[in-house]
């Protein structure tokens, strides 16, 4: 299964967004697909066997919008930013056209509409005839897309609100050019021929303003997307063939060294082959003190050099670097679907058809109780004008746009539309210890043997157990490494090398078989591990992971592993129970360490000696709240009874964490971890920083609510103008909608849902 993202054109309602989506389910081989109104953007599952991207665009290309793909519309951002502005020109031309007539003729229809003598104005002014002449070009040139929209939807037998606006304007149109042509129909029928033109005209200019704000406000919501790209540079000097040169970073090839001197922004993601010097990597790590670079180390493009120069060899370039894939995702978040969103698209799916139902319902009473075919059709063009349910469709979109884009700009990466709604009823929050509450950089702060300290003998356990640890990419192996290397002892080779998650590692070194791991699984293959167990439990109530070495299947040594907090982690804890969440640590760490830990940062549940396999099956205990399989924690563990299913959401970076990651309602990883927990997680925190998860929960909040305001903007217009359009109140009070207060209603019910989205923005991290 293949997937792909398109960027669409000329959608115009949440109607359209339904459009495209069924044309492009229509193609065979298509197995699912998401269209987004407001990020204007497909999202599709196919079988590349069936078919292909031509065969989809075609697809849309016949339901009459057009698509490109999104690393093209990156690319040709320039483009098609071009093309946007002539759009938009034309758009304020039509807009003005249609503003000037629209004013002469509400002036003309000023006398007829308040029964008023008005003598200032002149009187050639509604005359019928001039009246035509001025309406003519403002309904089939202004308005010419509401028609031919609404005519290539007819021939797919749907409807959009382009239908609605069609058939509203062209309905007072019609009528009133009957009206001038056989004035004396309505005469005999004792009626006075008055004719609606302004009506025409006057509601196709307001949606046009509606249409011109909404799109100048929503070019604001993708506003996060600009600024992370813009933090791109420009060009790069490679040096090829021996000659430097200056090109465009499109251009950049893998492979290709690139010299980059102080001051400068690193232009893409590489490695140092010469020079040295400090980088500034807040971007990606949130530190602010810039990072030393020596040859051998990694550079990400964006991040920005400050003292020396340096040569690199690009590793990654155009759309695999590090920025491009972050700016992917936030642009697939933005047009992912909210759940909450499938109400808005139920109710928009059979919307159209049912207002056009009301419309002929209400002609068909009006025309037969009083038999008034003036009153009869201006309700009926109230009706179909106030009913779009244009602000329906960009209520959940324009929010998530902007959430997800506060996001990124805030260091939190939020993959998709469902994990932002879903942030804010997270009931309990599962820390993963190691890379997470604590740093993940662990060094070693004691190590005895079981002949005492401080002889020959440590040296050369020492080497045997960093020469086993240095093929196992645990944060704890890495500590070993470093010691040993720290002591001065130079590493052997090792054979049969073999890690067992969560356990330990073991190894043959020099003939002799060496085992490094937790004092359970020592247990477990029959060594004892307690010959050292009075420097043992003292490190553990410390903090500190302890190792156990085994050589030729008897202990041999302990070590002590201590691995800092990250500064913020307490903090981060006690704002999440403050935010009423139930915080529980899981960690493949020993108890008593584990314990330790929590103290410090203020967590009264664990999870320790959890297995990596069995992470996720306790994220999974913890959701369906059975009574946890194992306890191995705290005396108030967990043990409220009769609660239904939980929303958990798993914080970790490591490998170890990733099914956990998958199983939790949000998994969170650390940015700053592994790829493999990033990739299994909804949501990634850039920098590490676990202040993030609640900036994130604040966030979902903030949107959701947001998301509830533009639904309850949307639908108060539709519910109280449709009856008051069709006539309902005016038995009792004699009042009528009149269709243009009628249109200038919808125009702003979609103004004002995407002015409240991007009231959004506004939102500040920490601030509740
Ligand atoms: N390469 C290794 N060298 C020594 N001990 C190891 C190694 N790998 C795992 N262990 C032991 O197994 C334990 C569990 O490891 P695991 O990777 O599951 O969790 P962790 O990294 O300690 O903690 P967390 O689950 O919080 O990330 C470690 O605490 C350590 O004692
Ligand atoms: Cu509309
Ligand atoms: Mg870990």
């Amino acid at each position: 299964m293949d997937n792909l993202t398109l960027k669409l054109r000329g959608m115009s309602c949440a109607g359209c967004a339904n459009n495209v989506e069924q044309a492009i389910l229509s193609v065979p081989g298509v197995i699912d697909c998401n269209v987004n109104f407001g990020a204007e953007q497909a999202s599709i599952n196919y079988d590349s066997k069936l078919t292909n991207l031509e065969k989809i665009q075609a697809a849309i290309e016949a339901a009459g919008y057009s698509s490109f793909s999104l690393s093209e519309a990156q690319g040709e951002d320039d483009t098609e930013t071009a093309s946007r502005l002539a759009e938009q020109q034309e758009l304020i031309l039509k807009l003005k056209t249609g503003g000037v007539i629209s004013i002469f003729l509400f002036f003309g229809s000023l006398p007829m509409m308040t029964g008023l003598n008005l003598p200032f104005i002149p009187s050639f002014l509604h005359h019928p005839w001039l009246q035509l002449v001025l309406t003519t070009p403002v309904e089939f040139w202004c308005g010419w897309s509401f028609f031919r929209n609404g005519w290539k939807s007819l021939k797919h037998h749907t409807a959009t609100m382009d239908t609605l606006i069609a058939l509203g304007t062209g309905t007072a149109y019609l009528y009133s050019l009957v009206v001038t042509l056989f004035p004396g129909l309505l005469i005999s029928q004792g009626l006075e021929p008055h004719v609606y033109y302004e009506v025409a005209a006057m509601v196709v200019t307001l949606i046009l303003l509606g249409r011109f704000l909404e799109s100048r406000a929503r070019g604001k919501t993708s506003e996060a997307i600009r600024k992370l790209m813009g933090l791109q540079a420009k060009t790069a000097r490679v040096i090829r063939n021996d000659v430097e040169m200056d090109i465009s970073i499109a251009e950049v090839r893998i492979n290709d060294v690139i010299l980059v001197r102080p001051g400068e922004k690193i232009p893409v993601d590489g490695e140092v082959i010469e020079g040295a010097s400090t980088v500034d990597e807040a971007m990606v790590t949130g530190e602010s003190l810039p990072r030393k670079k020596l040859p051998g180390d990694e550079v990400i493009g964006a991040t920005i050099n400050k003292t020396g120069s340096f040569k690199f060899r690009a590793t990654r370039v155009g759309k695999d670097t590090f920025l491009a894939q972050i700016v992917k995702w936030v642009q697939e978040a933005q047009g992912s679907k909210a759940p909450i969103q499938r109400l808005a698209d139920q109710v928009t799916g059979w919307f159209v058809p049912a207002v056009i139902a009301i419309a002929i319902t209400t002609f068909v009473i009006w025309f037969n109780i009083m038999g008034n075919l003036t009153l009869a059709t201006m309700t009926t063009v109230g009706v179909l004008i106030i009913a779009c349910p244009c602000a329906l469709g960009l209520a959940t979109p324009t929010s998530v746009m902007v959430g997800t884009g506060i996001g990124a700009e805030n260091g939190i990466l939020i993959k998709g539309a469902e994990s932002l709604e879903l942030a804010h009823k997270i009931q309990i929050i599962v820390l993963d210890k190691t890379g997470t509450l604590t740093q993940g950089k662990p060094t070693v702060t004691d190590f005895v043997t079981v002949h005492g300290t401080a002889n020959s003998n440590e040296l050369v356990l020492l080497q045997l157990a960093a020469t086993v640890e240095r093929n196992s990419e645990h944060p704890l192996a890495e500590a070993v490494v470093q010691y040993a290397k720290s002591q001065e002892v130079s590493l052997a080779t090792v054979n049969n090398f073999l890690a067992i998650a969560g356990s330990g590692v073991q190894g043959v070194v020099n003939d002799h078989l060496v085992q490094i791991g937790t004092q359970r699984w020592l247990t477990e293959i029959g060594i004892n591990p307690d010959s050292l167990q009075q420097y043992q439990l003292g490190w553990e109530s410390a903090g500190k992971t302890v190792i156990f070495i085994a050589v030729d299947g008897a202990l041999q040594g302990i070590m002590a592993i201590s691995d800092a907090l990250k500064p913020s982690s307490a903090q981060a804890v006690k704002a999440l129970q403050n935010l009423g969440l139930e915080v529980v640590m899981l960690t493949g760490d020993n108890q008593q360490t584990a314990d330790a830990i929590a103290l410090q940062v203020g967590i009264n549940q664990v999870f320790a000696q959890v297995r990596p396999d069995q992470k996720a099956a306790i994220i999974q205990s913890l959701q369906s709240n059975v009574e946890t399989l194992h306890a191995t924690s705290l005396p108030n563990n967990l043990n409220k009874t009769n609660r239904k299913s939980q929303i958990v959401a798993m914080v970790g970076d490591g490998i170890n964490d990733a099914p956990a990651l998958a199983q939790a309602d949000v998994g969170i990883a650390i940015g700053t971890g592994t790829d493999i927990a990033i990739a299994a997680s909804d949501i990634t925190l850039i920098s590490g920083d676990l202040q993030g998860i609640v900036t994130a929960i604040q966030l979902s909040r903030a949107t959701i609510n947001n998301i509830q305001q533009n639904l309850f903007f949307a639908f108060i217009y539709n519910i109280i103008g449709i009856p008051i359009a069709a006539g309902i109140l005016y038995p009792i009070f004699g009042w009528l909608l009149n269709p243009i207060i009628a249109g200038a209603a919808m125009a702003f019910s979609s103004v004002s849902v995407v002015t409240n989205a991007l009231r959004l923005r506004n939102f500040q991290p920490g601030v509740k």
